[in-house]
């Protein structure tokens, strides 16, 4: 099985030197050298070499050589001498792979016998370097966008130095069917670069050329094409090559180090997908939300108290030796955390009163971790051996309950009291929580969830805020008993980089808690003195015309400022939101019947309510 993971420098942000140190220090061994990076580069091809050794990094794949089969001369020519120049460079990198991307040039032509002539030309002068050349299709190429039309040319050009170069993005995007790939003879399948991208309609230049993403974050089944390619018994490097205007500005050690837990994960789904043996644990199936845990200051004790009671919970329990407090309502925890030292406390001082944790019960803990480790995932040190912590992306902590350990953390940990007396909401659990993350992680929080645990996303959202777009993306397992939204944005005023900026960093902004029945809920949350958030009056008119709502149903939304969705076949959601606490986090609401979304287009209603409470900006 093949074992070399490689990333192309095109992937990575800064100089060719940055990004060859950021691979390097992420474990890769080694990378591509787009040729762009290296023509750019202040650094002559034998310092690129010396910096490579030193960095123990191997030049796996030149690319790539453009617009060169079937071009009329004096071009034909001109791409020969291109190709012999890079031959050239090539030798001092010691890389012997080539890239030969299917030509875009309008001079070109798709004479097939002049293109098999061509290559025949490129594989000569390839032989005097001992190199091979790989001959990609790219999916936008003139006449040649597909690979089954490249395997087909490479087997008449029939020569030592041509082969074939997969790119999964080209593959894919185009919907060419996996299983072509068991057409191809291993020994001529020069390379396989990888990328993953959300589903667009799109054309094939603009969405490959900025929207490729890491596999396991976007939407091609890359599992099925990778164990295409190992089934045939292909062994070079799997590498990705990731064109993402994120990551051109985001940390190239954050992108270099995601870049290869995902490969790892790649290669894990193949695996199994082949029915070959694991090299680590299956992604953990969560069976759904223990707690969240709330990094508390004592100045907020009282106002935080007063909201919770107002959402519908009770303090039902202290820690037997910390200051901590358990709060619940159904089966939602809401664990206070006021110590003055600790994890906790260091989230505090940076982020104030937030959500600091959360704790998920998985099928098998032990396996759950060991999953994290083989993926680089850092632990956090955990006071509880019951409880293991892996860091998240932006330093708030995931708990890892073993589903048999969970039942006996509160008991064993704290002291419970009796049932309050006040009648409760009728809260059943939390629905979803919402996570608000700086725009160049988001994607790093989507392959955090994805490679952990045995999660599925839905489509991307695109959300208006009055003050510029969101972008969402749903993340939930099979049963809906988890559910996560990332929500990130550049748009300096929208209530999400507002919310970053207040708390000092990406955290959970909002928790929706379930009721079986909104109406009621609203009422009791009314009598507990929860503060909603006011919805405009417009709304209730346009959902009752949208719903074919009754009088009286239309009456209900605007009595209690509720929100509704349907999706057409059945399922109904409402929801109801409150006031921001200290401008940072909030409470949703939510009744869902049959319904597996999260309310999408009243996003904007939402967002507009709550702009209407945005204090003035500082004038400074
Ligand atoms: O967008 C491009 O031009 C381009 C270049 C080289 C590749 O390998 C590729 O897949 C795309
Ligand atoms: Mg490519």
């Amino acid at each position: 099985m093949t074992s070399i993971n490689a990333i192309a420098t095109v992937s990575l942000s800064g100089t060719l030197e940055d990004k060859l140190r950021a691979a390097a220090a992420a474990g890769f061994r080694a990378v591509e050298i787009f040729d762009t990076d290296f023509v750019a580069s202040a650094l002559s091809a034998v310092q690129v070499r010396a910096l490579m050794d030193e960095l123990g990094l191997d030049c796996v794949l030149y690319q790539p050589l453009r617009d060169v089969e079937g071009m009329p001369e004096p071009h034909r020519s001109r791409a020969l001498a291109r190709a012999r120049q890079k031959f050239e460079v090539m030798r001092t990198l010691r890389c012997d792979r080539l890239l030969l991307c299917s030509n875009t040039s309008p001079l070109a032509s798709g004479d097939r016998d002049t293109i098999v002539a061509d290559l025949r030309a490129i594989g000569d002068l390839a032989a005097e370097y001992g190199v091979t050349v790989g001959y990609e299709a790219l999916a936008w190429g003139r006449h040649v966008a597909d690979h089954r039309v490249v395997w087909d040319i490479v087997q008449a050009v029939d020569h030592p130095n041509i082969g074939i170069l997969l790119d999964s993005f080209h593959s894919l995007a185009r919907g060419i069917p996996s299983a072509s790939i068991r057409e191809i003879d291993p020994a001529k399948l020069v390379f396989v670069q990888l990328a993953d991208a959300p589903r667009m309609e799109m054309d094939y230049l603009y969405w490959s050329r900025h929207f490729r993403s890491l596999p396991g974050q976007g939407g091609f089944d890359l599992a099925t094409y990778v164990a295409e390619i190992l089934r045939i018994g292909y062994d070079g490097p799997l590498s990705l090559e990731i064109f993402n205007d994120r990551f051109r500005s985001s940390s190239a050690e954050m992108v270099a180090r995601d870049g290869l837990r995902s490969l790892d994960a790649l290669r894990d789904a193949a695996a199994r997908k082949l029915g070959l043996p694991a090299t680590m644990p299956a992604r953990a199936i969560i069976e759904g939300i223990e707690f969240v845990e709330f990094a508390v200051a004592e100045a907020d004790r009282e106002r935080l108290a007063a909201m919770l009671h107002g959402a519908g919970f009770d303090q039902i329990g202290r820690h037997r030796s910390k200051a901590v407090e358990l709060w619940r309502a159904g089966a939602a925890n809401f664990v206070l955390n006021y110590e003055a030292v600790g994890f906790a406390a260091a989230y505090r001082t940076a982020h104030g009163t937030s959500i600091c944790a959360i704790g998920l019960v998985v099928a098998d803990g032990p396996a759950a971790i060991a999953r994290a480790r083989a993926l680089g995932v850092p632990e956090h040190p955990s006071d509880l051996p019951a409880m293991p912590a892996l860091r998240g992306v932006a330093g708030s902590l995931v708990y890892v309950l073993d589903a048999e350990a969970a039942p006996a953390i509160w008991a064993d940990e704290f002291v419970i009291d009796d049932a309050p007396a006040e009648p409760r909401v009728a809260i059943e659990a939390i629905d979803h929580l919402a996570a608000t993350v700086h725009h160049d992680e988001f994607l790093s929080w989507q392959l955090y969830w994805r490679a952990l645990f045995d999660v599925a996303v839905q489509a991307p959202q695109d959300v208006i805020d009055p003050n510029g777009l969101v972008q969402s993306q749903a993340i939930q397992n099979r049963d809906g008993s988890f559910r996560i939204t990332l929500n990130s944005t550049d748009a300096r005023s929208a209530l999400s980089a507002r919310f970053l900026s207040q708390s000092f960093g990406a955290g959970f902004q909002h928790l929706a808690l379930r009721v079986p029945d909104l109406e009621a809920a609203a009422e009791a949350l009314e009598a507990r003195g929860l503060e909603k958030l006011p919805i405009a009056p417009n709304y209730a008119e346009d959902a009752a015309a949208r719903f074919g709502l009754s009088d009286a149903e239309a009456a209900t939304l605007a009595r209690h400022d509720l929100l509704i969705d349907e999706d057409g076949v059945g399922g109904r959601y409402r929801q109801l939101y409150s006031r921001a606490f200290a401008r940072t986090f909030f409470f949703e609401f939510v009744e869902r019947r049959g319904y597996d979304g999260y309310g999408a287009p009243n996003a904007p209603i939402r967002l507009t309510a709550q702009n209407r409470f945005r204090p003035a900006e500082p004038i400074d």
